[in-house]
């Protein structure tokens, strides 16, 4: 597995002690994921082939370039939901398949309740945005399902991971890069990342009943 890329810059940094800030409201919670995934997203897309377009700008014909390969971006819901859209808008031509997965808080096992994914993946570049890489359970199970259908060429883009998730996931899915804004410290006993930022489902949506 590749090295995980983390987003060193200021902005993130800001962006992170929103999230991290127990204090913060659910609605700039909300704003402060989207503004991250922005960054996250442009990161992960730093190495996507482009193919050249020629193009007349007001005063002459020049060469620009468009993405060679339409993306695929695989929200997990539902804390990867409010990602979707900060993604979208940063690879606009791309299409979206989307993935439920709830983490049983006892046993840490996820469970699957969604998957609506294109039939074949296989040549596409697929970014799984999930704002939590924590056991790894999760991100894992996602990215099975995404084998099955195909995938070849997949990123797992996160907000937060802790270092047990990037290792399982380099141990299930060894291909797989990880980009993130911030590798914390650990989980405690409950599998939350430590510092990190809580539950970032019920921080964005309010607890489940
Ligand atoms: O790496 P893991 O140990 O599997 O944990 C990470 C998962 O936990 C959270 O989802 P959760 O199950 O809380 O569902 P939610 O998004 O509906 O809150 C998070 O968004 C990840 O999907
Ligand atoms: O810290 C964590 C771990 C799993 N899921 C979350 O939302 N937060
Ligand atoms: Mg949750």
């Amino acid at each position: 597995m590749p090295e995980p890329r983390i987003v060193r810059h200021p902005l993130v940094d800001v962006r992170l002690t929103t999230l991290r800030d127990e204090t913060t409201d659910r609605a700039s919670f909300r704003a402060a994921v989207r503004e991250l995934t922005a960054m996250v997203v442009y990161e992960a897309m730093r190495h996507a082939p482009t193919r050249p377009v020629e193009l007349r700008t007001p005063v002459t014909t020049t060469t620009g370039a468009e993405l060679a390969t339409p993306t695929v971006l695989v929200p997990v819901l539902r804390a990867g939901l409010g990602m979707a859209e900060a993604a979208h808008a940063q690879v606009p031509g791309a299409i979206m398949g989307f993935v439920g997965m709830a983490r049983d808080e006892e046993t840490l096992q996820p469970t699957t309740y969604l998957a609506s994914l294109p039939a074949s993946l296989a040549g596409r570049p697929v970014l799984v945005l999930d704002p939590m890489l924590a056991t790894g359970g999760s991100m894992a199970g996602t990215i099975d399902l995404l084998v099955e259908h195909g995938a070849d060429d997949v990123t797992a883009v996160c907000l937060v991971a802790a270092p047990e998730g990037i290792a399982r996931l380099a141990q299930a899915h060894p291909g797989v890069g990880v980009v993130a804004a911030a590798v914390d410290e650990r989980l405690n006993e409950h599998g939350y990342i430590v510092p990190g930022l809580g539950d970032a489902g019920d921080r964005q949506f309010g607890a489940m009943p």
